[in-house]
């Protein structure tokens, strides 16, 4: 073919074509169909590369089955006769890609006009937006052409329920009720239906991420059970961006790929392999910008979108899930986001999506659809049949619309502008609103809606899911292999995430407000303990403030810090585990170790300047043995914080907590009580506080007297033993608690 002087002059030579050819179409029903078959290599010229819906839509079966569900409509009634023109326009999809071709402008024939979310729908690419060696057709496709599993996924009769707790009963309430589906390597599913309709607990159910009890049905990959081999085989893109705002998209995708990859792979294929993926999802320009979130300003939303797509797509997996990856999106960057879907598909992969309300362009690039309306099955079968299967049960739009806003109009019960069969406007209530209408309720049409997929299609689709599926047993069976793949051995998984949480909080790192106020509180101290002395035991009193308070003070803020350690990261460690990125010991050991470096350098800041302003002992031994002292309750304190943080993870519960906690713990470490009664006694072994300003007592004054303002002053083995003993315990109770939280998210 010969190559137009621009993308966009090419566009403008076809859209013509096609409105000849539609209106063709629109005279009479046999030229539709040719208009349709001509339609198809059009079609299949406009988008990047041939579409398979565009090109399955031209297929004369297709044709022929939007002509005889036209031809029944003509005979019934003028109105019907508009929804024959409406069907062939969905059906046949002719009319869809003229109004793709027609982009941006409206044009009206024949009393029919183009529906204005479809003209909305219709604008161009841009030409900026075609990479220039695509578009020379000189770059290969690669998006995930290495073969993989197959994996066919059936899913019969789901059910979910959520048991609902009141104050005073329990509800129990259906969230899925028999949901029958199936969708093979090499098409995209689409779940659609009105908000809370259940799209995204049917997701979860699917992708194995919601795997409680109170689940039934049954769904099978390869006719075999969900296993942990699938983990590592599954891609899940979440409704909601779960990324690192501040580590850039090659950073993002570099980690991905060097934690998930297999170990067969060298560290510099798995970095190629990143770098494949950003070129695949066209994210060349924005690779070095950062992702960014609420107060950073990062990537755009698409962006960061093809972002989250490519974290799951380097893999490879044989199972694609996504939730809503076009919401917010504009129809343009959705297109783009859908054909990415469509190449994964066509490399043999099974890709399952939920979509809120997609253009007339989005619909018919899907090969299956499911409608789902308060949780039941309204229609599963082929996307490009939904119309027809509709107009079967005598629903047709009156107007021009989009395929998609007509099915979400029915599922909510909506049908204002639509023709609906005499059986069902038979039942019409005698509320006001019904009456006045003349239309039967929403829960009327969902019912007839449901009953008529029940006695209809139902018992045919669940016959279909009974065949087995066909691949050889070998295949079938590596599904059912329950034993896991790391990406990274151990000590690679652990060094991974620690530099990763570095860069990630590099900002924070050298942050100089942190810096400030460390030196701040240090000149303070310095200036009101100025030059102190230890003549005599009033002084010495009064300079053991000053290590009291530095034993507070670095109790203090090591708690505050690490109580927002797991709960900030809790989405994301959900996320990541729940693919089987790493070992949850590797992030545990990298994330509480990755923040050390900084922590244990302000304190040495701010000994130097306290520890010499304030005239404390002047030689390296007490010097050096004081900042081990504070290293050692910063460490404690900060393991005291990851365990709130991690029980609990919940922020504001875990400040409260942390709060009373280090409150108690100041009240305790001796400086301020000297009589405890016996039975509160042992509170104080629990000090960190404590036992820091033991151990700083003895290092300053042991060679002048044997106690303090009543503190005695021994050995100091007890103190560095409770110490450590902090380190190590409360560190063992956040990473349980970790554990736990694993469990109870089922992953
Ligand atoms: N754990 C739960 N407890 C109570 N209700 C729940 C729970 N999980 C889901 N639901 C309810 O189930 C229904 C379906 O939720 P779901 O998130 O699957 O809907 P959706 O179709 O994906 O909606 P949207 O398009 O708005 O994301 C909603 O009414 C939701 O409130």
């Amino acid at each position: 073919m010969e190559k137009p002087s621009s993308f966009s002059g090419l566009l403008r030579t076809k859209s013509d074509q096609l409105v000849e050819a539609v209106m063709a179409a629109m005279k009479s029903p046999a030229a539709s169909e040719s208009a349709e078959a001509g339609g198809g290599s059009v079609g299949g010229t406009l988008s990047r590369k041939p579409s398979k819906s565009l090109l399955a839509a031209g297929s004369p079966g297709r044709g022929a089955t939007g002509g005889s569900s036209k031809n029944t409509h003509i005979r019934k009634s003028r109105s019907a006769q508009m929804k024959v023109e409406l069907d062939e326009v969905s059906n046949g999809a002719a009319l869809s890609r003229a109004s793709s071709a027609s982009l941006g402008f409206s044009y009206s024939f024949t009393g029919f006009t183009i529906a204005p979310d479809d003209i909305a729908d219709s604008r161009p690419f841009s030409d900026d937006d075609i990479p220039e060696d695509l578009e020379a057709g000189t770059r290969k496709k690669t998006i995930q052409a290495e073969p993989t599993l197959p994996i066919y996924l059936k899913f019969t009769e789901v059910t979910y329920k959520v048991i609902l707790k009141g104050v005073t009963s329990t509800v129990e309430k259906d969230i899925l009720n028999g949901i029958s589906g199936s969708v093979n390597p090499g098409e995209v599913l689409a779940l659609m239906g009105p908000s809370g309709s259940g799209k995204t607990t049917l997701l979860s159910l699917l992708g194995g991420r919601l795997r409680e009890t109170n689940t039934g049905g049954s769904i099978t990959y390869n006719d075999q059970p969900y296993s942990k081999f699938l983990k590592s085989r599954i891609g899940f893109v979440t409704q909601d961006d779960v990324l690192f705002p501040h580590l850039t998209v090659k950073e993002t995708l570099t980690y991905a790929a060097l934690l998930r990859l297999p170990k067969t792979l060298t560290k510099e294929e798995k970095e190629k392999r990143a770098i494949d993926v950003i070129c695949e999802l066209g994210l060349e320009r924005c690779q070095e910008t950062m992702i960014g979130g609420s107060f950073v300003r990062g990537v755009s939303g698409g962006e960061r979108k093809r972002v989250c797509i490519g974290n799951e797509i380097i893999i490879n997996p044989s199972l694609l899930f996504l939730d809503e990856p076009t919401s917010g999106l504009d129809s343009t960057t959705a297109l783009r986001i859908v054909e990415i879907l469509q190449d994964i598909a066509e490399a043999g992969k099974t890709v399952v999506t939920t979509i809120h309300q997609p253009s007339s362009r989005l619909f018919h690039k899907f090969d299956k659809l499911i409608l789902l309306g308060k949780g039941s099955l309204l229609y599963f079968g082929k996307a490009s049949e939904a119309m027809v299967y509709f107009s079967s049960i005598g629903c047709s739009p009156l107007i021009a619309m989009n395929p998609a806003e007509f099915l979400l109009d029915l599922a909510n019960g909506n049908i204002n502008d639509v023709s609906v069969p005499s059986e069902l406007e038979d039942k019409v209530g005698h509320s006001e609103t019904e009456t006045r209408s003349g239309k039967p309720s929403p829960a009327v049409v969902h019912e007839y809606l449901v009953e008529a997929y029940e006695t209809r299609v139902a018992d045919i689709e669940k016959k279909k899911l009974m065949v087995p599926i066909p691949i050889d047993e070998e295949l079938k069976s590596k599904v059912c292999n329950s034993k896991r793949e790391w990406g990274a051995s151990w000590w690679e998984q652990f060094s991974i995430l620690f530099w990763r949480g570095l860069k990630e909080r590099r900002h924070d790192y050298f942050s100089w407000l942190r810096i400030t106020q460390v030196l701040t509180t240090a000149v303070i101290l310095g200036l009101l303990w100025w030059k102190s002395d230890t003549n005599s035991p009033k002084d010495i009193q009064n300079q053991a403030g000053l290590l009291f308070f530095i034993s507070v003070f670095w109790g203090f803020f090591p708690v505050f810090t690490a109580i927002f350690t797991f709960p900030q990261e809790r989405a994301m460690l959900s996320k990541e585990r729940a693919a089987d990125m790493y070992r949850l010991s590797a992030y545990f050991v990298a994330r509480s170790t990755s923040d050390l470096p900084l922590d244990l350098l302000l304190p040495v800041l701010f000994l130097l300047v306290v520890y010499f302003m304030a005239g404390l002992r002047k030689s390296a031994g007490p010097f050096f043995l004081s900042m081990v002292t504070v290293f050692l309750c910063i460490v404690a304190a900060q393991g005291l914080g990851l365990a709130i943080g991690a029980t609990l993870m919940d922020l504001k519960r875990a400040t409260t907590l942390g709060s009373v906690t280090v409150m108690t713990f100041m009240l305790a470490g001796g400086y301020f009580v000297k009589k405890v009664p016996v039975f509160i006694s042992w509170l104080r072994y629990l000090s960190f506080n404590y036992h820091t300003y033991k151990l700083l007592l003895k290092v300053q004054y042991e060679h002048l007297t044997h106690s303090v303002d009543g503190m005695k002053i021994d050995g100091g083995l007890t103190e560095v033993g409770a110490l450590l003993a902090m380190v190590v315990g409360y560190r063992f109770l956040a990473y349980l608690s970790l554990r736990r939280m694993k469990l109870q998210n089922g992953a």
